[in-house]
């Protein structure tokens, strides 16, 4: 069965000092049962620190990308391996901000997908359509094929160990937020690719987050839809009380 998970992207922010202060407010408030699985996704600079002083929390840490590539001359890139070893379990692959400001394609998170399954790393695999083209009501196209080319790949069995976020990019940062609604219809709507292309108890296993403005003031309606399974939280989890109080929103 599908898991609840509450996901922070710290995107590039938090030195080593801000990192210790809010991982200290995490710990430190963190509940004795949680609702769901708790991610934090800080900089690179800061993934071994995060690693060592959570490994006895139920917290886990994941990485928000990671190369395509085992090991060589890739000047200024991080391998998988090198993930696995400080402590990463979870790599955002494929965040909005990664494609368009990176150019990174459909191709390129194919193989950066492999990558992290090879090294027993979970894909949080971002998809999302830009303001046009939900403007257009081009929405479902957009994510079908973001879906189709970098993960129709993958076998049932490393399918499952995938992690959806939807992310409509007009909703991240901006206060906007998808409706209730509009994030289920969605949300189904991925569901059902999964079950065409696999089968129903395979979409029945892969957790879908959505993205994009989550605050606590909004994620409990969010999170009560029947087809989001948690977040991917951006400047709500740079605040520790911010972010326990979305993952408490279950
Ligand atoms: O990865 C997180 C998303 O980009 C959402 O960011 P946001 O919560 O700041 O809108």
């Amino acid at each position: 069965m599908r898991k609840n998970i509450v996901a922070g992207n710290w995107k590039m922010n938090c030195d080593l000092s801000e990192t210790k202060v809010l991982l200290e407010g995490l710990t430190q408030s963190l509940p004795a049962s949680l609702k769901a699985d708790v991610i934090v996704s800080p900089p690179y600079t800061s993934l071994y620190y995060a690693f060592e002083n959570l490994k006895d929390t139920p917290i886990m840490v994941a990485s928000q990308n990671i190369n395509e590539n085992d090991k060589g001359a890739f000047t200024g890139e991080i391998s998988a391996k090198m993930l696995k070893s400080v402590g990463v379990n979870y790599a955002i692959v494929g965040h909005s901000e990664r494609r368009e400001i990176y150019k990174e394609t459909d191709a390129l998170l194919k193989t950066k997908l492999d990558q992290a399954l090879q090294n027993e790393i979970c894909p949080i695999f971002c998809i999302g359509e830009k303001l046009e083209a939900r403007e257009e009501g081009k929405h479902f196209e957009v994510v079908k094929h973001q879906l189709e080319k970098a993960t129709f790949h993958l076998t049932a069995e490393d399918f499952k160990k995938l992690v959806i976020a939807y992310e409509p990019v007009w909703a991240i940062g901006t206060g906007k937020t998808a409706s209730p609604e509009q994030a289920q219809e969605i949300h189904q709507y991925i569901r059902d690719l999964i079950a065409n292309k696999y089968n129903q108890s395979v979409a029945d296993e892969v957790s879908i987050l959505y993205g994009g403005s989550v605050k606590p003031a909004n994620a409990k309606e969010i999170f009560g839809q029947a087809d989001v399974d948690g977040g991917l939280i951006g400047g709500a989890s740079l605040k520790a009380t911010d972010f326990l109080a979305i993952v408490d929103a279950f």
